[in-house]
């Protein structure tokens, strides 16, 4: 369990707001989904509690500890993975260099982090030569092998044919079992069957914050309703 507490905070561009503002406290545990429309401000919002982004005004604080502070504290997968030019298990391990581990120690958890992302007989390719699916899951593993408080995962299945997002599915929520995770989403079934809360967005305004059985069977708002029909039909 980790709290998220999020005190009148916005984002805004060249004048215009685009998120917020947001007041919210929140005890993530398993699996969060944000969902909404395309341009709802998912993505904006994942940044924002993750501290690559700064509110204009407010406040983003994890266990208390401002956002921007804490960030290796969590795991972040965003929606283009970084891919250096090294072998898979190189761009696991650059994850924990400046963190002072001993060689062993950073060999272990690599390895660790590989079997988790189903991708130990890949470890010694190039990376450049993943699939797309394979790179996703390079990119959670690097998120896993700091062994974070949290996971911020922004659209993990997106792109991903139907396998590979099983894969992806059964991954996170092994993890989740032991570290909360706040993720994007579009797939509307996954997510009834994967997330235990859901914070609905639109138009940059949280809408509903709801246990996924409420947000599913009685949506608060106008506009959450028309989400739901629309992309259930
Ligand atoms: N850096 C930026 N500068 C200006 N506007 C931005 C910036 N980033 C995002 N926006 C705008 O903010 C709004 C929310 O964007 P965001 O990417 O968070 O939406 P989203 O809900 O993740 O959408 P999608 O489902 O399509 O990924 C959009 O209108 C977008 O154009």
């Amino acid at each position: 369990m980790i709290r998220l507490q999020i005190d009148q905070a916005s984002l805004t561009f060249k004048g215009t707001r685009r998120l917020g503002p947001l007041d919210l406290d929140l005890e993530l545990s398993g699996i969060t989904a944000v969902l909404g429309p395309n341009g709802a401000g998912k993505s904006l919002f994942l940044s924002l509690c993750h501290g690559t982004l700064l509110p204009d005004r407010g406040a983003v604080r994890w266990q208390g500890q401002p956002a921007r502070d804490s960030r290796a504290a969590r795991g972040v997968m965003l929606q283009s993975p970084v891919v250096l030019r090294r072998s898979v298990a190189g761009n696991i391990e650059f994850a924990l260099q400046s963190r002072g581990l001993p060689r062993q120690v950073r060999r272990e958890r690599v390895e660790h982090a590989l079997i988790a992302a189903r991708l130990e007989d890949r470890a010694h390719a190039p990376a450049a030569t993943l699939s797309g699916g394979e790179l996703r899951r390079m990119s959670f593993a690097r998120a896993l092998v700091t062994a974070p408080r949290a996971l911020v995962l922004d659209e993990p299945f997106a792109g991903l044919d139907p396998a590979a997002s099983q894969v992806m599915e059964a991954m996170i929520i092994e993890a989740a079992a032991a570290t909360p995770v706040l993720l994007s989403n579009h797939d509307l079934v996954q997510t009834r069957r994967i997330a235990r809360q859901v914070l609905f967005f639109s138009k940059g305004q949280m809408l509903e914050h709801a246990s996924t059985v409420a947000f599913f069977a009685d949506p608060q708002s106008g506009v959450a309703q028309a989400f739901l029909q629309s992309q259930l039909l």
